[in-house]
């Protein structure tokens, strides 16, 4: 390039922090999660995100499933299980032994932010903001114990949750009241390879408990954990629990996480699931799920993939450390 050369780069959008973020969801199993996952791909496309999905995938997920991610434009990423010490605990749901897996995702640190999202979320609304929260800490919705899966622990015995505090209070004789919980269906965090590394340690040491890794991240984060409004991680069961605190018009993640109400195997015969409001939820993930241009095009992956290729001098100046570059996108919308 001759020395007066100049380039055009417009006012726009952060580049540097776009090139390495991205949502991840988990995918373990030849069961149907992955209908799931295709689901969240297309609401997440649906929502005219510029991020991309990775999923992180256990080895025994067969390969025909793993095409069809790829072909919904998915990034595919294989880990390695990780297991918790033996114990006799019994977990919540004999399956969440799985879910201690997911903790691999602290070494994707090709991206500097991600929003981790189940398999059983669906996206209503474009929820990219969110990696534009502050560095440090750990964002998540906080969880309600009012079901029966968490007819095990000291807060359901006692008819104590979170969600209205005021209803049952803590007994002073049990000590302060726990830390604030989240559900760890969905959050945003940094993945880091010092964390990463204390994350597995932590797995070694900690005897596992009813609620598997949610449980351990739940300990690990507890002082750097901030709460965000229940809109960003709808809870099912908050709809008959906590009405009050929750407004099913305003949502933008649903959670199908209630006994029954995973979509793709909705009957609608299990309590609760007969409600007007879960019908609806159930709908709207069937309608994303079954539009077809919502189908990914053209074999690119979504959001960050359907951009432009970057100059090379863009690039080398998104990596200068105090360098703010910002330029015109011309991505084609994510549908
Ligand atoms: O056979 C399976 C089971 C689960 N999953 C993946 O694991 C995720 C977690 O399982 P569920 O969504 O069924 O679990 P819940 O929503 O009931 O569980 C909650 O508690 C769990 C405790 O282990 C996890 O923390 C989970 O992320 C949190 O939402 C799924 O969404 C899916 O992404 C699979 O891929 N295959
Ligand atoms: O992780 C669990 C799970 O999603 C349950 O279905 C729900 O009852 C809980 O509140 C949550 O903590
Ligand atoms: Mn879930």
């Amino acid at each position: 390039m001759s020395p007066d050369a100049t380039v055009e780069v417009e006012p726009v959008a952060d580049l540097k922090l776009q090139k390495k973020r991205a949502y991840v969801t988990f995918l373990a199993g030849n069961g149907d999660y992955v209908k799931g996952i295709v689901g969240l791909a297309k609401g997440l496309r649906k929502s005219k995100t510029v991020y991309p999905l990775v999923v992180a995938i256990l080895p025994d997920v067969p390969d025909d499933h793993r095409r069809i991610l790829e072909s919904h434009g998915c990034i595919v990423r294989e880990i390695v299980p990780i297991y918790p010490p033996e114990n006799q605990t019994e977990f919540a749901m004999a399956y969440y032994v799985i879910n201690y897996s997911k903790l691999r995702i602290w070494e994707f640190v090709e991206y500097d932010k991600m929003i981790y999202l189940d398999g059983d979320i669906q996206v209503f609304e474009n929820i990219d903001h969110l990696f534009d929260l502050p560095n440090g800490k750990f964002y998540g919705v906080m969880d309600c114990f009012c079901e029966k899966t968490w007819s095990l622990s000291p807060q359901f015995k006692i008819g104590y949750c979170q969600q209205c505090p005021e209803r049952v209070k803590w007994p002073q004789d049990m000590g302060s009241p726990p830390p604030l919980y989240f559900n760890a269906g969905m959050f945003v965090f940094e993945p880091n390879l010092v964390t990463y590394f204390d994350l597995l340690e932590a797995v070694k040491l900690t005897p596992p408990t009813s609620f598997a890794e949610q449980d351990l991240l739940n300990m690990f984060f507890k002082d750097v954990y901030k709460p965000i409004p229940p809109e960003y991680n709808l809870v099912l069961a908050m709809l008959w629990r906590h009405p009050e605190n929750v407004d099913v018009k305003k949502v933008k993640v649903a959670h199908y996480c209630a006994a029954g109400s995973k979509p793709w195997r909705y009957t609608g015969k299990e309590e609760n699931m007969e409600r007007e409001d879960i019908k609806m939820l159930v709908n709207k993930w069937w309608e994303i799920y079954e539009d077809e241009s919502l189908d990914h095009k053209n074999g690119t992956t979504a959001g960050v993939h359907d951009q432009p290729q970057l100059g090379p001098l863009i690039a080398a100046l998104a990596e200068t450390e105090d360098t703010v570059v910002n330029y015109q996108r011309t991505a084609p919308s994510a549908a």
